[in-house]
Protein backbone atom coordinates (compact mmCIF):
# COMPACT_ATOMS: atom_id res chain seq x y z
CA UNK A 1 0.00 0.00 0.00
CA UNK A 2 1.29 3.50 -0.86
CA UNK A 3 1.04 5.89 1.60
CA UNK A 4 -0.27 8.62 -0.17
CA UNK A 5 -1.63 9.38 -3.82
CA UNK A 6 -2.31 12.39 -5.93
CA UNK A 7 -4.59 12.72 -8.79
CA UNK A 8 -5.28 16.11 -11.14
CA UNK A 9 -9.13 16.21 -12.76
CA UNK A 10 -9.38 19.14 -14.96
CA UNK A 11 -12.30 21.67 -14.03
CA UNK A 12 -15.12 21.46 -16.29
CA UNK A 13 -17.69 23.87 -17.68
CA UNK A 14 -21.06 22.97 -19.49
CA UNK A 15 -22.40 24.74 -21.65
CA UNK A 16 -25.74 22.72 -22.07
CA UNK A 17 -27.19 19.39 -21.29
CA UNK A 18 -30.27 17.47 -20.30
CA UNK A 19 -30.87 15.45 -17.46
CA UNK A 20 -31.24 11.75 -17.72
CA UNK A 21 -33.16 9.63 -14.78
CA UNK A 22 -33.06 6.16 -14.24
CA UNK A 23 -32.39 3.87 -10.98
CA UNK A 24 -29.14 2.98 -12.39
CA UNK A 25 -27.05 5.38 -11.00
CA UNK A 26 -24.43 4.35 -13.95
CA UNK A 27 -26.98 4.68 -16.17
CA UNK A 28 -28.74 8.19 -15.03
CA UNK A 29 -27.01 11.28 -16.26
CA UNK A 30 -27.49 13.88 -18.67
CA UNK A 31 -26.27 14.49 -22.08
CA UNK A 32 -24.72 17.50 -23.16
CA UNK A 33 -21.45 20.06 -24.21
CA UNK A 34 -18.70 21.06 -22.23
CA UNK A 35 -15.28 22.62 -21.86
CA UNK A 36 -12.73 20.65 -20.03
CA UNK A 37 -10.15 23.14 -17.95
CA UNK A 38 -6.55 23.10 -17.19
CA UNK A 39 -7.60 25.16 -14.08
CA UNK A 40 -8.33 22.10 -12.24
CA UNK A 41 -8.05 20.18 -9.03
CA UNK A 42 -5.46 18.18 -7.28
CA UNK A 43 -6.88 15.65 -4.93
CA UNK A 44 -4.83 13.94 -2.09
CA UNK A 45 -5.81 10.77 -0.28
CA UNK A 46 -3.94 9.70 2.65
CA UNK A 47 -5.42 6.58 4.37
CA UNK A 48 -6.49 7.40 7.82
CA UNK A 49 -8.33 6.32 10.93
CA UNK A 50 -11.16 8.46 9.90
CA UNK A 51 -12.45 10.21 7.20
CA UNK A 52 -11.89 13.88 6.21
CA UNK A 53 -12.57 15.71 3.34
CA UNK A 54 -10.72 19.40 3.09
CA UNK A 55 -10.44 22.22 0.14
CA UNK A 56 -7.93 24.70 0.34
CA UNK A 57 -7.21 23.93 3.63
CA UNK A 58 -11.03 24.07 4.48
CA UNK A 59 -13.06 20.99 6.33
CA UNK A 60 -16.14 20.20 4.40
CA UNK A 61 -18.60 17.83 3.77
CA UNK A 62 -18.98 16.23 -0.02
CA UNK A 63 -21.51 13.57 -0.64
CA UNK A 64 -19.93 12.59 -3.50
CA UNK A 65 -16.33 11.86 -1.82
CA UNK A 66 -18.21 10.50 1.09
CA UNK A 67 -19.73 7.99 -1.07
CA UNK A 68 -16.36 7.17 -3.41
CA UNK A 69 -14.62 6.11 -0.27
CA UNK A 70 -17.45 3.92 0.76
CA UNK A 71 -17.77 2.09 -2.34
CA UNK A 72 -13.55 1.45 -2.68
CA UNK A 73 -14.10 0.66 1.38
CA UNK A 74 -11.31 3.06 2.36
CA UNK A 75 -11.13 5.11 5.11
CA UNK A 76 -8.92 8.58 4.40
CA UNK A 77 -8.26 12.30 4.70
CA UNK A 78 -9.05 13.82 1.28
CA UNK A 79 -7.41 17.17 0.59
CA UNK A 80 -8.14 18.84 -2.74
CA UNK A 81 -6.75 22.34 -3.87
CA UNK A 82 -7.80 24.14 -6.60
CA UNK A 83 -7.72 27.65 -8.26
CA UNK A 84 -11.81 26.73 -9.16
CA UNK A 85 -13.98 28.45 -6.67
CA UNK A 86 -16.96 25.76 -5.11
CA UNK A 87 -20.25 25.65 -6.75
CA UNK A 88 -19.89 27.79 -9.92
CA UNK A 89 -20.16 25.77 -12.36
CA UNK A 90 -16.74 24.32 -12.57
CA UNK A 91 -17.90 20.86 -11.81
CA UNK A 92 -15.01 20.59 -8.30
CA UNK A 93 -17.72 17.87 -6.71
CA UNK A 94 -16.82 16.09 -9.39
CA UNK A 95 -13.78 16.74 -9.59
CA UNK A 96 -13.25 15.66 -5.78
CA UNK A 97 -15.19 12.23 -6.55
CA UNK A 98 -13.14 11.41 -9.37
CA UNK A 99 -9.70 12.37 -7.79
CA UNK A 100 -10.69 10.57 -4.81
CA UNK A 101 -11.41 7.27 -6.73
CA UNK A 102 -8.21 7.58 -8.65
CA UNK A 103 -5.57 8.61 -5.73
CA UNK A 104 -7.91 5.79 -3.68
CA UNK A 105 -6.94 2.85 -5.77
CA UNK A 106 -3.69 3.83 -5.98
CA UNK A 107 -3.38 4.40 -2.00
CA UNK A 108 -5.38 1.50 -0.97
CA UNK A 109 -3.92 -0.91 -3.94
CA UNK A 110 -7.54 -1.19 -5.16
CA UNK A 111 -7.71 -3.33 -8.47
CA UNK A 112 -9.49 -1.87 -10.60
CA UNK A 113 -9.39 -0.27 -14.00
CA UNK A 114 -9.94 3.34 -15.07
CA UNK A 115 -13.32 2.95 -16.39
CA UNK A 116 -14.29 0.80 -13.64
CA UNK A 117 -13.01 4.07 -10.79
CA UNK A 118 -14.87 6.69 -13.19
CA UNK A 119 -18.16 4.53 -12.99
CA UNK A 120 -17.87 4.68 -8.79
CA UNK A 121 -17.45 8.24 -9.32
CA UNK A 122 -19.69 9.13 -12.05
CA UNK A 123 -22.29 7.15 -9.74
CA UNK A 124 -21.48 8.73 -6.50
CA UNK A 125 -21.78 12.58 -7.78
CA UNK A 126 -25.29 11.34 -9.72
CA UNK A 127 -26.48 10.14 -6.01
CA UNK A 128 -25.14 13.11 -4.39
CA UNK A 129 -27.21 15.18 -6.65
CA UNK A 130 -24.31 17.52 -7.40
CA UNK A 131 -23.98 16.53 -11.28
CA UNK A 132 -24.57 14.35 -13.80
CA UNK A 133 -22.11 14.72 -16.40
CA UNK A 134 -19.28 16.23 -15.37
CA UNK A 135 -17.06 13.20 -13.88
CA UNK A 136 -17.42 11.57 -17.37
CA UNK A 137 -16.22 15.01 -19.06
CA UNK A 138 -13.53 15.58 -16.65
CA UNK A 139 -12.18 11.56 -17.53
CA UNK A 140 -12.28 12.58 -21.03
CA UNK A 141 -10.88 16.05 -21.03
CA UNK A 142 -10.91 18.45 -24.17
CA UNK A 143 -14.53 19.39 -25.09
CA UNK A 144 -16.72 16.95 -24.88
CA UNK A 145 -19.91 16.28 -26.19
CA UNK A 146 -21.85 13.78 -24.00
CA UNK A 147 -24.04 12.19 -27.05
CA UNK A 148 -25.58 9.24 -24.53
CA UNK A 149 -26.20 9.55 -20.74
CA UNK A 150 -24.19 7.58 -17.72
CA UNK A 151 -20.85 5.91 -16.92
CA UNK A 152 -18.31 4.75 -19.24
CA UNK A 153 -20.51 1.21 -19.86
CA UNK A 154 -23.27 3.02 -20.70
CA UNK A 155 -22.46 6.56 -22.30
CA UNK A 156 -20.99 7.57 -25.78
CA UNK A 157 -18.57 10.31 -25.98
CA UNK A 158 -17.35 12.72 -28.62
CA UNK A 159 -15.47 16.23 -28.55
CA UNK A 160 -14.89 19.08 -30.44
CA UNK A 161 -11.62 18.88 -31.82
CA UNK A 162 -10.52 22.48 -30.32
CA UNK A 163 -8.39 23.74 -28.50
CA UNK A 164 -8.49 28.01 -26.95
CA UNK A 165 -7.86 29.44 -24.25
CA UNK A 166 -10.94 30.58 -21.94
CA UNK A 167 -11.46 33.43 -19.46
CA UNK A 168 -14.20 33.08 -16.98
CA UNK A 169 -16.25 35.97 -14.42
CA UNK A 170 -17.75 34.53 -11.65
CA UNK A 171 -20.53 36.04 -10.11
CA UNK A 172 -21.58 34.23 -7.53
CA UNK A 173 -22.55 30.32 -6.31
CA UNK A 174 -26.17 28.87 -7.93
CA UNK A 175 -26.80 24.96 -6.36
CA UNK A 176 -26.73 22.29 -9.01
CA UNK A 177 -28.72 20.02 -6.00
CA UNK A 178 -31.92 22.67 -5.79
CA UNK A 179 -31.88 22.46 -10.08
CA UNK A 180 -31.70 19.18 -10.72
CA UNK A 181 -34.09 18.38 -7.89
CA UNK A 182 -36.54 20.55 -9.93
CA UNK A 183 -38.53 20.43 -12.68
CA UNK A 184 -36.18 19.71 -15.66
CA UNK A 185 -38.59 19.00 -18.64
CA UNK A 186 -38.42 22.55 -20.36
CA UNK A 187 -34.26 22.52 -19.43
CA UNK A 188 -34.04 19.07 -21.29
CA UNK A 189 -35.76 20.04 -24.78
CA UNK A 190 -33.60 22.98 -24.64
CA UNK A 191 -30.69 21.03 -24.02
CA UNK A 192 -31.43 18.33 -26.63
CA UNK A 193 -31.65 21.01 -29.50
CA UNK A 194 -28.41 22.24 -28.46
CA UNK A 195 -26.61 18.91 -28.97
CA UNK A 196 -28.07 18.28 -31.78
CA UNK A 197 -27.24 21.79 -33.34
CA UNK A 198 -23.13 21.02 -32.07
CA UNK A 199 -23.40 17.73 -33.42
CA UNK A 200 -24.34 19.03 -37.12
CA UNK A 201 -21.75 21.57 -36.44
CA UNK A 202 -19.26 20.63 -33.89
CA UNK A 203 -16.96 23.77 -33.72
CA UNK A 204 -16.19 26.01 -30.95
CA UNK A 205 -18.26 28.80 -32.19
CA UNK A 206 -21.41 26.63 -32.55
CA UNK A 207 -20.79 25.17 -29.10
CA UNK A 208 -20.89 28.97 -27.83
CA UNK A 209 -24.18 29.49 -29.71
CA UNK A 210 -25.66 26.81 -28.72
CA UNK A 211 -24.93 27.20 -25.17
CA UNK A 212 -26.26 30.80 -24.69
CA UNK A 213 -29.65 29.78 -26.75
CA UNK A 214 -29.78 26.89 -24.31
CA UNK A 215 -29.32 29.22 -21.10
CA UNK A 216 -31.90 31.01 -22.62
CA UNK A 217 -34.74 28.86 -23.12
CA UNK A 218 -33.56 26.81 -19.92
CA UNK A 219 -34.50 29.60 -18.09
CA UNK A 220 -30.86 29.41 -16.28
CA UNK A 221 -29.72 32.81 -17.79
CA UNK A 222 -29.51 35.22 -14.58
CA UNK A 223 -29.60 39.35 -15.10
CA UNK A 224 -26.17 39.65 -13.93
CA UNK A 225 -24.86 36.81 -16.05
CA UNK A 226 -26.99 38.21 -18.98
CA UNK A 227 -25.50 41.42 -19.06
CA UNK A 228 -22.07 40.15 -18.74
CA UNK A 229 -22.66 38.16 -21.69
CA UNK A 230 -23.62 41.03 -23.59
CA UNK A 231 -20.85 43.10 -23.16
CA UNK A 232 -18.76 40.52 -24.49
CA UNK A 233 -20.73 40.70 -27.66
CA UNK A 234 -20.82 44.63 -27.93
CA UNK A 235 -16.68 43.98 -27.66
CA UNK A 236 -17.08 41.29 -30.58
CA UNK A 237 -16.20 38.53 -28.21
CA UNK A 238 -18.35 35.44 -27.55
CA UNK A 239 -19.78 34.08 -23.67
CA UNK A 240 -22.23 32.44 -22.39
CA UNK A 241 -22.87 30.87 -18.37
CA UNK A 242 -20.78 28.20 -17.26
CA UNK A 243 -23.82 25.68 -16.03
CA UNK A 244 -24.41 25.76 -12.79
CA UNK A 245 -22.87 28.70 -11.37
CA UNK A 246 -23.81 32.37 -11.32
CA UNK A 247 -20.54 32.61 -14.01
CA UNK A 248 -19.66 33.50 -17.60
CA UNK A 249 -17.26 31.55 -19.68
CA UNK A 250 -15.45 32.97 -22.90
CA UNK A 251 -13.46 31.45 -25.40
CA UNK A 252 -9.97 33.58 -26.28
CA UNK A 253 -10.09 37.44 -24.50
CA UNK A 254 -13.52 37.85 -24.97
CA UNK A 255 -14.29 39.10 -20.94
CA UNK A 256 -10.94 41.01 -21.06
CA UNK A 257 -11.86 43.08 -23.90
CA UNK A 258 -14.92 43.77 -22.52
CA UNK A 259 -13.22 45.57 -19.53
CA UNK A 260 -13.41 42.38 -16.73
CA UNK A 261 -11.44 41.44 -14.76
CA UNK A 262 -11.08 37.50 -15.68
CA UNK A 263 -9.53 34.82 -14.42
CA UNK A 264 -7.23 32.77 -17.84
CA UNK A 265 -7.12 28.82 -18.29
CA UNK A 266 -7.49 27.02 -21.60
CA UNK A 267 -8.83 24.04 -22.95
CA UNK A 268 -7.50 20.97 -20.88
CA UNK A 269 -7.12 18.02 -23.97
CA UNK A 270 -6.52 15.21 -21.84
CA UNK A 271 -8.40 13.46 -18.89
CA UNK A 272 -8.21 13.05 -15.33
CA UNK A 273 -4.99 11.24 -14.15
CA UNK A 274 -2.73 9.92 -11.27
CA UNK A 275 0.10 12.24 -10.40
CA UNK A 276 3.71 10.45 -9.86
N1 LIG B 1 -19.29 26.27 1.36
C1 LIG B 1 -19.79 25.49 0.43
N2 LIG B 1 -20.34 26.03 -0.69
C2 LIG B 1 -20.86 25.25 -1.67
N3 LIG B 1 -20.87 23.91 -1.62
C3 LIG B 1 -20.35 23.32 -0.53
C4 LIG B 1 -19.80 24.06 0.54
N4 LIG B 1 -19.34 23.19 1.46
C5 LIG B 1 -19.62 21.97 0.99
N5 LIG B 1 -20.21 22.01 -0.18
C6 LIG B 1 -20.60 20.85 -0.97
O1 LIG B 1 -19.86 20.89 -2.19
C7 LIG B 1 -20.64 20.44 -3.28
C8 LIG B 1 -20.76 21.52 -4.35
O2 LIG B 1 -21.38 21.01 -5.45
P1 LIG B 1 -21.94 21.86 -6.64
O3 LIG B 1 -22.41 20.86 -7.63
O4 LIG B 1 -22.85 22.93 -6.19
O5 LIG B 1 -20.67 22.64 -7.17
P2 LIG B 1 -19.52 22.29 -8.13
O6 LIG B 1 -19.34 20.84 -8.26
O7 LIG B 1 -18.36 23.10 -7.71
O8 LIG B 1 -19.95 22.92 -9.50
P3 LIG B 1 -21.10 22.54 -10.56
O9 LIG B 1 -22.02 23.67 -10.41
O10 LIG B 1 -20.35 22.53 -11.83
O11 LIG B 1 -21.68 21.21 -10.24
C9 LIG B 1 -21.97 20.02 -2.66
O12 LIG B 1 -21.86 18.64 -2.32
C10 LIG B 1 -22.05 20.83 -1.38
O13 LIG B 1 -22.83 20.18 -0.40
C1 LIG C 1 -25.73 19.01 -14.19
C2 LIG C 1 -24.43 19.73 -14.47
C3 LIG C 1 -24.68 20.94 -15.34
C4 LIG C 1 -23.90 20.22 -13.11
O1 LIG C 1 -22.66 20.80 -13.18
C5 LIG C 1 -23.38 18.82 -15.10
O2 LIG C 1 -23.11 17.76 -14.26
C6 LIG C 1 -23.84 18.26 -16.46
O3 LIG C 1 -23.52 18.87 -17.45
O4 LIG C 1 -24.49 17.21 -16.47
Amino acid sequence: MTDVATAFVPGHVTGFFTTERDDDPTKAGSRGGGIALDDGVEVTVRPADETAISLDGVDLEMGAVERVLDALEATATVSGETDLPLGAGFGVSGAMALGTALATSEAFDRPLSENELVTIAHGAEVQAGTGLGDVVGQARGGMPLRLEPGGPQHNYIDAIPERTRVEYYVIDELSTEDVLSGDTHTLSTAGQRALSRVVGEPTLSSFMRASRQFAREAELLTPDVREVVMDVADAGGEASMAMLGETVFAPGRGLTDAGYDAQVTSVHPGGATLLE
